[in-house]
């Protein structure tokens, strides 16, 4: 007798995004808006399903315009549809502009993401239909190389299906993490929302030092380029945290040392880049609204 197939055998889904019903409004497909949409239709995301709103669309989201991206569909009774999620990535400062008219696709069960910096939950609920359910989330733009990090904040009308969708929609671009605080997200934001940046900054201070100590140019960008991108790479897979590897480095008395006491000194990393997320931090509380 045949033995009947077992339940266990079945494939843990790798497309957690096939079965989205949509439509999916993304408002603002710019750097994260577009980062974000290429990390959906990696995930099974159907391009037919989602509504691309800008004012100035860019040859890539045009460019997905050709696999089924409705960009800016035709305002009119025909363009409203009840969208299963909206993504809000514009600017802050266009948020009172372009995010009330959203109200139109707004229905019962409509979940609202939005990344925008500083805005708040309280904001989104003034600006969109009482009783929507908004996530608001702070990812980063290694998002468009799948690894950034996101961390949400959810209102009292999210439920634990909406959740779970907007985990997919967040994962599709990295990694996800849930907090209950929405104070929280202002850090956040100077942490890892702003934090490519301050990276990227380093690989340019180091490339002018390297010049400086009489390199050609190319060479010390190449040498500073590679060497943050590796050392991300080591801390990515490694199972020791970054003070060990710190260390690893380090030989008693040797070059590593003598920098670091430079670095690690009075005037050091640690004082400037903690004034220099205490200053991101108070800007994402001034963005509020
Ligand atoms: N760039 C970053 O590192 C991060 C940005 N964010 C947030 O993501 C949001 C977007 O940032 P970026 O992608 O960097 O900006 P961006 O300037 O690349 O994209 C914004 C897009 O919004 C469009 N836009 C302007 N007015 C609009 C309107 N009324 N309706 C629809 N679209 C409109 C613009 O044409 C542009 O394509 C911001 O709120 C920012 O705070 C969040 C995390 C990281
Ligand atoms: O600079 C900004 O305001 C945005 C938010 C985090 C990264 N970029």
């Amino acid at each position: 007798m045949k033995k009947p197939a077992k339940k266990s055998s079945k494939k843990p889904a790798t497309k957690p995004l096939a079965s989205f019903t949509g439509p999916l409004v993304l408002l603002g497909a710019g750097k994260m808006g577009q980062a974000m949409l290429d990390g959906w239709l990696g995930r099974g995301l159907k391009a037919q399903k989602v509504i691309a709103l800008d004012p100035n669309p860019s040859k890539d989201i045009k460019a997905t315009a050709k696999r089924g991206v409705k960009v800016n569909p035709k305002a009119g009774p025909r363009a409203k549809a009840d969208a299963q999620a909206i993504v809000v990535a514009v600017k802050p400062q266009m948020a009172p502009d372009a995010v009330p008219p959203l109200g139109l696709y707004v229905g019962k069960s409509t979940l609202v993401v939005s990344i925008m910096a500083g805005r708040t939950i309280a904001f989104l609920e003034k600006a969109l239909p009482p009783g929507t359910a908004i996530v608001r989330a702070m990812p980063n733009t290694p998002a468009a190389v799948g690894r950034g990090i996101s961390v949400a904040v959810a209102n009292k009308q999210v439920t634990t299906k909406q959740r779970k969708l907007a985990s997919d929609l967040l994962s599709a671009i990295g990694k996800v993490e849930w907090v209950g605080d929405e104070g929280l997200i202002d850090a956040v934001t100077a942490v890892s929302g702003s934090g490519p940046a301050y990276v990227f900054l380093l690989v340019e201070a180091m490339t002018k030092a390297g010049i400086a100590a009489g390199l050609p140019p190319e060479l010390a960008y190449r040498l500073a380029r590679e060497t943050v991108a590796g050392s991300g790479e080591l801390l990515h897979q490694s199972t020791l945290d970054a003070a060990t590897l710190r260390k690893n480095v380090t030989s008693p008395g040797g070059t590593t040392a003598a920098a670091l006491n430079v670095l690690m000194g009075p005037a050091g990393f640690d004082k400037l880049l903690g004034e220099a997320i205490a200053a991101a931090t108070k800007r994402s509380q001034e963005l509020a609204g």
